[in-house]
């Protein structure tokens, strides 16, 4: 588009699936299916979708963290910083190790499966960040204790072993080794759900801080709309491995269009209102065996015949505002 930034991820029609085979019968658990987005940079973009609905298959394959039984089926995932490749799936190890950390990191949920539980905080310092940082290690470690203080954690931690950290300290300790390298991308993956209220506000205080600090884009995930309420720039809804709608954040919740989306803003609870919230009918589908048409057809109330035979495609509704739905598109045309 003519005067549009490059973006620094393009994902398009990308589909992933879970492919396994049990006494001769084929099992394809579609999780992914179609979803075509971009990041922007220095934007914070929301994943937000219930549970299953496919966002940690979605950032799997983003991340290229892509094995049996899952396979990446079509579509492309590009980074700016790595072109050429189609997805880091495809990409030669030498190319992905390049960019690990220092182009792209990740926040994941319990911090554990970024930290080894079996070495100390420090030595998870030295495996991924000093390759890319360089310098003496005396000059590396005091880099790495000024980092360290600004997730306000004293340099103590890095003799400690993960478990021996509470989880509010090994999430800080994580998000120091995301962002030493000042990377272009982080993939955060429900950073704060595991921790209480209170050390989550602080964790994503810190997050936003050290993202506009170094100016990286983020795909942040998490099923809590009122956490993505206070991060994200941009939302992206899913539903049963589908993008069904985009807009801006303020955008999402002022003026949801689809009515799934309707649905998760009105069933967030509000000060003062307690009336009680009207449930939807139903369960998500099966995806090993998903309905035709658009999934959440068999839900939805406004669900008309063609609902049932056609996919409906992403089309822009309102300025900046995407959304999968023949009845919104339609009454929007009206
Ligand atoms: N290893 C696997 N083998 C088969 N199916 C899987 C596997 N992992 C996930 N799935 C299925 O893929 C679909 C999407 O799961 P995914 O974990 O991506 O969703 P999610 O939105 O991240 O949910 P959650 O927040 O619970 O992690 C679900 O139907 C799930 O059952």
């Amino acid at each position: 588009m003519v005067g549009e930034v490059e973006p620094i991820l393009s994902v398009r029609d990308l589909r992933a699936s879970y492919r396994t085979s049990r006494f001769g019968i084929e099992r394809d658990v579609r999780a992914v299916d179609g979803v075509s987005f971009t990041v922007r940079r220095g934007e914070i973009y929301g994943l937000a979708g219930e549970s299953s609905s496919g966002k940690t298959t979605l950032i799997k394959a983003i991340a290229g963290a892509v094995k049996p039984p899952l396979e990446v089926v079509s579509g492309s995932v590009d980074f700016a910083f790595l072109p050429g490749y189609g997805g880091l799936h495809r990409a030669p190890p030498a190319e992905v190790a390049r960019i690990r950390w220092r182009h792209l990191s990740y926040v994941m949920q319990g911090s554990m499966s970024v930290l080894n539980p079996v070495r100390r905080i420090r030595a998870s310092f030295y495996d991924f960040a000093y390759p890319h940082v360089g310098g003496s290690r005396a000059q590396f470690e005091q880099q790495v204790i000024a980092h360290l203080a600004r997730v306000r954690l004293d340099s103590s931690v890095l003799a400690a072993y993960p478990h021996e950290l509470s989880g509010g300290m090994r999430q800080r300790a994580t998000l120091a080794l995301a962002t030493i390298c000042r990377p272009d991308f982080i993939i955060a993956d429900e950073p704060t759900t595991a921790l209480d209220v209170v050390v989550q506000k602080e964790v994503l205080g810190m997050i936003t801080d050290l993202q506009r600090e170094i100016g990286a884009s983020v795909l942040f995930v998490t099923h809590d709309m009122s956490v993505h309420a206070h991060v994200a720039d941009r939302l992206g809804i899913m539903y049963a491995g589908r993008l069904i709608e985009e807009a801006a954040t303020a955008e999402i919740f002022r003026n949801p269009l689809h009515p799934y989306t309707r649905h998760l803003i009105s069933s967030l609870p509000r000060i003062g209102d307690d009336r009680p919230r009207q449930g939807l009918e139903g369960a998500p589908p099966n995806l090993a065996d998903p309905p035709a048409g658009c999934r959440f057809h068999p839900r939805c109330p406004l669900a008309m015949e063609v609902c049932s035979r056609e996919v409906p495609a992403m089309i822009e509704a309102a300025p900046a505002h995407r959304v999968a739905c023949f009845a919104v598109n339609r009454s929007d045309r009206a």
